[in-house]
């Protein structure tokens, strides 16, 4: 075999963590390769956050105008919304993508890859050879192995944030980031939808009354929401994909629908890579253990949603970074205090930091408060009629900071910034509670909210 294409970093992977770190690694002159065996720009760009924040958008701007006083007549068009969707995803295309990493001098390899011993890799008939190798190799979903699945229509994130007709009705099953977010966007677009889901409380890695808030919101949007149930059976019935329920009220029942979307949660993609030849250690979820900067092996990095971190699109990019810096010679830790966690229904829902219950794990002294952001401030009132939004902060009673928030309203995605930076730099609620907010915004929900607090 001829002797292999020597490279200072090879990337496996190129979503946003893949990314990320191949063009700060690009900008600062090292030879680099890419590989990648789908699209640059991974599961984000194409199937999952970008198309699915595109179609809530118009969902959301329709409910607005609904709530806000003096507008009428907002109406959803779904051949706009997609065509536009499918403009946002590049048309399944990433030639643009590949044409500018190879203009930047990077050697773009669109082929699986995999390692074949320390600091080698092998993509199609291609062998290179690297210092570094950086693996960003994403998840991929998991659909459970119920009996008869073969026989229904089932959906995950691929079909339903490309499809271009969609169900008359549809079963989600998850009730986490993607099934809370799948049923919203496909019931505004007018689809009955049922949305399963096993707990009893949506979003259970959240504070339970987020879960409670999101129920509110699904069921009053007409989402038929069955709580404590799961799918233990599927079989098809004429057109209709039917799944029988097992557990809690719903024992024994079955729901039919056109479409069945699995929303069921995503497993690292470290199968089949050849890890052990690099020396990788996997974790108990099949995950590449990484220490604080993003190091599994000797000259080997792992980053994204494959390392078991918080799997966001933000976190990817933030440890690109970090591996980056460390190839580069500037190496620092990784700190995922402070990182938001936002599920983008109607309305916004939004977390960072610790909940109660993991604080009262780490025996840590608490104390909680809510505020009715629409009681409290003008904002809520002058930006829609009959107004909701929630405010929750979890404060450390010794230390005097903020160990956790969430906020359930109009754009608290953007608001939950404010309480993410001061969990980040423990700024102590002295600080917080002098700083002034903008009239009228929502960001003054937060010296109400630590005034409430009484600490
Ligand atoms: C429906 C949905 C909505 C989401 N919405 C959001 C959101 O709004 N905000 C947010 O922060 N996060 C969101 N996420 C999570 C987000 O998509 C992930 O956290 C993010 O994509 C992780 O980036 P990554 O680079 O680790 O992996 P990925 O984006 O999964 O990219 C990994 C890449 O590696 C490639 N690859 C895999 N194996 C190989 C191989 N052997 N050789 C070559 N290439 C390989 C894949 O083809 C892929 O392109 C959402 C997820 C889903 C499912
Ligand atoms: N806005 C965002 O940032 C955003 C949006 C969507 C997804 N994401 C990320 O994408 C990833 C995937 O999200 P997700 O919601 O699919 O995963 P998840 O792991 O958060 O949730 C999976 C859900 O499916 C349920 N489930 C699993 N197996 C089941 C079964 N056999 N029967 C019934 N229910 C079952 C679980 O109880 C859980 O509620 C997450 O890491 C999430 O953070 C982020």
């Amino acid at each position: 075999m001829a002797a292999p294409e020597e490279f200072d970093v090879v990337v496996l992977g190129m979503g946003p963590g893949g990314e990320v770190a191949a063009s700060r690694l690009i900008d600062a002159g090292l030879n680099v390769a890419v590989v990648e065996r789908e699209l640059i720009g991974g599961e984000c760009a194409y199937w999952a956050c970008v198309p699915s924040k595109t179609l809530l958008r118009p969902a959301e701007v329709r409910s607005e105008a609904d709530r806000a006083a003096g507008v009428r007549g907002a109406e959803l068009d779904w051949a706009d919304a997609s065509d536009y969707r499918d403009g946002m995803i590049r048309h399944l295309d990433d030639a643009a993508q590949v044409k500018g990493y190879v203009d930047q001098g990077a050697t773009v390899i669109k082929e699986a890859g995999r390692a074949v011993g320390p600091g080698r890799i092998r993509a199609g008939d291609r062998e290179l050879a690297a210092r570094h190798i950086i693996v960003a190799t994403g998840t991929v979903p998991v659909v459970p192995e119920l009996d008869g699945i073969d026989e229904i229509t089932a959906w995950t994130n691929r079909e339903t944030y490309t499809a271009t007709t969609l169900p008359r009705r549809a079963i989600v099953v998850g009730g986490s980031a993607v099934g809370v977010e799948t049923a919203t966007f496909l019931s505004r677009f007018g689809v009955e939808v049922t949305l399963i889901h096993r707990g009893g409380s949506l979003l259970s890695r959240e504070e339970p009354r987020v879960g409670e808030l999101a129920l509110k919101y699904l069921r009053e949007s007409g989402i038929d929401v069955r709580l404590n149930a799961s799918p233990h059976r599927a079989r098809r019935d004429g057109e209709d994909s039917v799944l029988e329920l097992e557990s809690g009220d719903d024992d024994g029942a079955s729901v039919a629908a056109d479409v069945v979307v699995f929303a069921t949660g995503r497993t690292p993609r470290t199968g089949g890579l050849g890890l052990e030849s690099l020396g990788v250690e996997l974790g108990r979820k099949g995950e590449v253990v990484v220490n604080r900067r993003c190091r599994a092996a000797d000259g080997v990095w792992a980053i994204g949603d494959v390392t078991g971190k918080l799997p966001f699109t933000h976190v990817a990019k933030y440890q690109g970074r970090i591996v980056a810096d460390a190839i580069l010679g500037r190496g620092h830790e990784a700190r995922y205090e402070g990182i938001p966690r936002v599920v983008f229904g109607i309305p916004e829902i939004a977390a960072v930091g610790l909940t109660e219950h993991d604080a009262g794990r780490r025996g840590l002294a608490t104390r909680s408060v809510e505020l009715d952001v629409a009681a409290a401030l003008a904002r809520p009132w002058t930006y829609e009629r009959k107004p909701e939004a929630h405010l929750g902060l979890l404060a450390d009673t010794d230390r005097r900071v903020l160990l956790g928030a969430w906020a359930v309203g109009p754009q608290a995605g953007e608001w939950i910034h404010y309480a993410a930076l001061a969990i980040r730099a423990e700024i102590p609620l002295d600080v917080l509670r002098d700083q002034v907010a903008q009239f009228p915004t929502f960001h003054e929900a937060y010296l109400a909210a630590l005034e409430k607090l009484e600490l």
